[in-house]
């Protein structure tokens, strides 16, 4: 546990960088603005919790923190925005979520079935990469953001719904 929660912090301390780096860049093109609330949000990680009188390690693979009041995101492709929700704390979950919409068939699946114009198609009115590296992320190879969101409506309530704009890969 000890290395492993070294590992997250450097994780954390990275996720911090980019957002610095992010607001500053910002900060360069628009017209002067303030930050509210931030929403710190990661999955596929590991947290040491107490559940029903037992001391648990709960891994969160695939899955967000949704404890009472904590804020998240949950995003949905390339193509279709992502939501920003707030955690209703149900233990049946151990206080988790989805952390987002997830996928309908594997990369190679997509990429076979998909072409450089459908992935054109899909992305219309985002500004994002459109090439053959990344048709294996068009929006189709996903669920339904909307109704992910809406099987979980005991786990989290929705804050906000963003349209995606600008979507940049690594
Ligand atoms: N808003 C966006 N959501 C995206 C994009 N690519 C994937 N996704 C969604 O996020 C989760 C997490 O993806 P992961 O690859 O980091 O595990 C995934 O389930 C998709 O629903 C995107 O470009 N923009
Ligand atoms: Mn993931």
């Amino acid at each position: 546990m000890h290395d492993l929660n070294w590992a997250q912090r450097y994780a954390a301390f990275s996720r911090e960088i980019m957002m610095a780096s992010i607001i500053e860049a910002l900060r360069r093109h628009l017209s002067p603005f303030t930050c509210g609330e931030t929403i710190n949000c990661h999955h596929n990680y590991v947290s040491e919790e107490h559940y029903e009188g037992l001391d648990l390690v709960i891994t969160r693979k695939g899955a967000i923190s949704a404890k009472k009041g904590e804020l998240g995101i949950i995003p949905g492709s390339m193509g279709t925005g992502a939501y920003i929700v707030r955690g209703l704390g149900n233990t049946n979950s151990y206080c988790s979520a989805s952390h987002g919409a997830g996928r309908v068939m594997s990369r190679s699946q997509a990429r076979h079935l998909f072409t450089l114009a459908d992935l054109e198609h899909q992305t219309r009115g985002v500004e994002c990469r459109k090439d053959r590296g990344v048709v294996d992320e068009i929006p189709a190879a996903y669920k339904n953001l909307d109704e992910v969101i809406a099987y979980q409506q005991d786990l989290i309530e929705v804050v906000a719904k963003l349209d995606t704009l600008l979507c940049i890969k690594g």
